[in-house]
C-alpha cells in the first residue's frame, strides 16, 4: 500500500472510531476482567491447566488476564480465523493447531468473543478429540444473538448487544484491536 492509500486508511479508521458507540469503557472492562480472573482461579486454580488463547482476537484479553492468575499453568495458543477482515463468518482457517500435548490436561480456551459460537465449538471439539481431560471456555464478550449457539461459554466477561463490536482485541475491518474498551460500529 502506498503512502497516500495508507494515509487515507488511517483517516478512515479514525473516522470509524469517531462515529462508533462506546458500549463498555475501560473501567467496566477491567472490573469484568477481575471478576473473570477470580472465577477462573476458583474453578481451575488447583488443576495446573493448559491455557489456549485463540489468536489473534484473544491477544488483549489474554495479555491482561494472565497476570491476574496467580497459580501454576501452562501456555500455548491456537490460531483459527473465519471472519478475516469481513463482518460475517465463513470457513475456518487453522493457521496453528495446539502444539503442546493436551492429552490428559485440563484445558482452558480463551477468546475475545463468542458470536455464533462456531469457532469455540470447533476448537473445543478438537481439544477433546486430542484427549484433554476437560475443556473449559472463557470469552471476554458474549454476543446476544437471536439464535441458539452450539456452546455456552463457562466464563463470560460481558454480554454485548447483537451489533458488530470492536476493541479489546476485536477488530473492525482489521483495525482497532488495540482499544482498551468495547465499541459498536455505527450502523451495525
Ligand atoms: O463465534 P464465532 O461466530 O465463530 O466468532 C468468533 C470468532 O471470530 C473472531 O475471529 P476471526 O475469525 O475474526 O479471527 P481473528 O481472531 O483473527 O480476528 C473472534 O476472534 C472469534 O475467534
Ligand atoms: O462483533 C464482532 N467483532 C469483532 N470480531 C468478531 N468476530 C465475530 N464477531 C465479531
Amino acid at each position: 500500500m502506498n503512502h497516500t492509500d495508507l494515509n487515507q486508511k488511517r483517516l478512515d479508521t479514525e473516522a470509524m472510531l469517531a462515529e462508533a458507540d462506546l458500549l463498555f469503557d475501560q473501567a467496566t472492562c477491567q472490573t469484568a476482567l477481575e471478576t473473570m480472573a477470580a472465577a477462573i482461579t476458583a474453578e481451575l486454580g488447583g488443576s495446573y491447566p493448559l491455557l489456549l488463547p485463540v489468536m489473534g482476537g484473544a491477544v488483549v484479553f489474554t495479555g491482561k488476564l494472565l497476570p491476574l492468575l496467580r497459580f501454576p499453568l501452562d501456555f500455548d495458543y491456537v490460531h483459527v480465523s473465519r471472519y478475516g477482515d469481513k463482518l460475517e463468518g465463513g470457513n475456518f482457517h487453522w493457521s496453528r493447531a495446539p502444539q503442546s500435548s493436551v492429552e490428559g490436561r485440563d484445558v482452558l480456551i480463551l477468546d475475545d468473543i463468542l458470536d455464533e459460537g462456531h469457532t469455540m465449538a470447533a476448537i473445543k471439539q478438537h481439544v477433546l478429540d486430542l484427549g484433554a481431560k476437560s475443556c473449559h471456555t472463557a470469552v471476554f464478550a458474549n454476543k446476544l444473538i437471536n439464535k441458539p449457539k452450539p456452546l455456552v461459554a463457562d466464563f463470560v466477561g460481558l454480554d454485548v448487544p447483537n451489533r458488530y463490536v470492536f476493541g479489546y482485541g476485536m477488530d473492525a475491518a482489521g483495525a482497532w484491536r488495540n482499544l482498551d474498551a468495547i465499541y459498536a460500529l455505527a450502523g451495525h
